[in-house]
């Protein structure tokens, strides 16, 4: 993708927190990512757009290695975090998934207390002295996640008991607890009312003052809402890479038009 190269985007190196080169991606047979290259910035909303099965969760799952966990499933290429590469046999894939947190389609708390659910992360990576320091990292990640107010009197009760769009938040509270330098966010709104929705978009671009965001969505309105960037994959290529204004006013490839006009998808 020349589009794409450092200099062309005028992009300093220093912005860029995952550089993914040559990437491919198989599934048994399928081939599911076909040579993708993409540079994911700091502190910057990315949007993955494409129609059904195109590869966006593939790839998203490549970031943070959540593919490992697919037996059939082969990842091929170069993905580097801060210019070290996550496929390195040396690197602990938990603290990886820390760095890159990850947000998933369907609310998916612990059957734990919310507390015990955003605690559990920053407790098995020994982020806290004892259990004042823990209730303080607690409560700022439910702060970050918008969800303090609404749980800070039943923080025993379980997670599973909160509405969906509270526990998708409490999912996002869970995911920034560690500190991470990547938010991962697989659909996060699709079992969402348009308030929740709503609620997590504005979390979104809270969370992007302090790290990379990248988020999947079926939602062109979403896209364009949320992210600064939006990258459009179709049959397991990424055809385009932009800024978000010019992929949804002003596309380079046919196939961007016609998915963002309804023509295919
Ligand atoms: N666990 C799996 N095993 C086998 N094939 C898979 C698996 N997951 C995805 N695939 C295949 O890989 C391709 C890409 O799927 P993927 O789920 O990444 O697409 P997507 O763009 O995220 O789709 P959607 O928007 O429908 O969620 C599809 O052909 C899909 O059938």
């Amino acid at each position: 993708m020349n589009d794409m190269t450092l200099t062309e985007r005028n992009v300093d190196i220093k912005d860029i927190k995952i550089a993914a080169s040559n990437v491919q991606v198989h599934y048994g047979e399928t081939h599911a990512i076909k040579d993708v290259n993409v540079s994911i910035e700091d502190k910057t909303v990315t949007a993955f757009i494409g129609p059904s099965g195109c590869g966006k969760s593939t790839f998203l799952r490549c970031l943070n290695r959540m593919n490992d966990t697919i037996q059939t499933c082969s990842v091929k290429g170069n993905i580097l975090l801060d210019g070290e590469d996550i496929y390195d046999k040396r690197v602990d894939v938990v603290q990886l998934r820390a760095k890159v947190g990850m947000v998933f389609q369907k609310p998916n708390p612990f059957p734990k207390s919310i507390y015990d659910n955003v605690a559990y992360g920053p407790k098995i990576h020994g982020m806290a002295r004892g259990k004042s320091e823990l209730d303080e990292i607690v409560e700022k990640a439910l702060r970050r996640a918008a969800i303090w107010e609404e749980v800070k009197d039943r923080l025993n009760a379980p997670g599973t008991g909160l509405s969906g769009g509270q526990q998708q938040r409490l999912c996002i509270a869970r995911a920034v607890a560690t500190e991470p330098e990547v938010l991962l966010m697989d659909e996060p709104c699709s079992a969402l009312d348009p308030i929740a929705t709503a609620q997590v978009e504005e979390l979104i671009d809270e969370l992007r003052q302090r790290f990379s965001v990248v988020i999947v969505t079926h939602s062109m309105q979403q896209a364009a809402r949320v992210s600064q960037k939006t990258a459009f994959f179709h049959l397991g290529s990424l055809v385009e890479f932009g800024e978000t204004g010019q992929i949804f006013t002003n596309p380079n490839d046919p196939r961007t038009e016609s998915y963002i006009t309804g023509r295919i998808g």
